[in-house]
């Protein structure tokens, strides 16, 4: 298992899709702020050498939480697209850290990852760019538009299919130079995977879990709340 990396956490998006009145990250689940739920989850994760979360330059919220001023809590300003937020915790991180040092991305918004899974990711030897995803279980449809409504234009063979989830591990000095690279020539990074594919790298797929959910639409709140319950409710064993 490696140990001595570091967590890139992208909190630096408006929450569009979510509507409400603060960005999503600082909305509360169980009370809590989903945000330092993220952090308090991954401050359990074994190894780890510290944390750099990306802030909205107009963020007013991340001081009022617990986890702010953990001593292995890092900060720096995000930017446009995830992708720019990144790229700018990366920066922070090779100013300090050697190129050859593990960085995992993992997204604000999924508070809810296991820790058999970040084990899953660690402990892989096979490769040192990885990534946890889940293989398709719904048959996929590619649409097109028909008169502004979305319809069907074929099934797609699922066999190969993967839904990619957080978090995505690489080599700091790798990740930083292709995701880079990337923005400046136009590619579309939604992940850091896909940056790393640009430039002829091809990420492990490691099998998580279904209960990684990203925090997205209001509905999801209810469920991200359900599974975290069920995750920290006491049982005979940690009563
Ligand atoms: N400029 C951005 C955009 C997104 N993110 C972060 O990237 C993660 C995944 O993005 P997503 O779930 O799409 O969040 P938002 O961009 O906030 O959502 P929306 O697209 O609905 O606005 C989130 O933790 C989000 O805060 C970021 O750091 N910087
Ligand atoms: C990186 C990611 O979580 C993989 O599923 C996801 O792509 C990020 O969210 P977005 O909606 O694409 O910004």
């Amino acid at each position: 298992m490696i140990t001595d990396y570091w967590v890139v956490v992208p909190a630096a998006g408006a929450g569009k899709r979510m509507g409400a009145d603060r960005p999503k990250q600082y909305l509360p689940l169980l009370g809590r702020p989903l945000l330092s739920l993220t952090l308090h989850n991954i401050l359990s994760w074994p190894g780890l050498a510290g944390i750099v979360v990306a802030l909205s330059g107009e963020d007013k919220f991340f001081p009022y939480l617990k986890e702010a001023k953990h001593p292995l809590v890092h900060t720096v300003t995000g930017g446009e697209e995830r992708a720019d937020s990144v790229l700018a915790a990366l920066q922070f991180l090779l100013e300090r850290e050697d190129e050859d040092t593990p960085v995992l991305v993992h997204d604000a918004a999924r508070p809810c990852v296991a820790l058999d899974d970040i084990a899953a990711l660690l402990d892989i030897s096979t490769s040192t760019i990885a990534l946890l995803a889940r293989p398709a279980s719904d048959t996929v449809k590619h649409s097109l538009s028909v008169h502004g409504v979305p319809c069907v234009e074929q099934t797609l063979d699922r066999t190969q299919i993967w839904l990619a989830q957080t978090p995505q591990r690489a080599p700091l000095g790798l990740l930083h130079s292709c995701l880079s690279r990337a923005l400046e020539q136009g590619e579309m990074v939604t992940d850091e995977a896909s940056a790393l594919e640009a430039y002829g790298h091809s990420p492990q797929l490691v099998e998580g879990q279904g209960d990684n959910i990203k925090v997205t639409r209001p509905s999801d709140i209810l469920v991200a709340e359900t599974i975290l319950r069920l995750r920290y409710a006491p049982t005979e064993d940690n009563r």
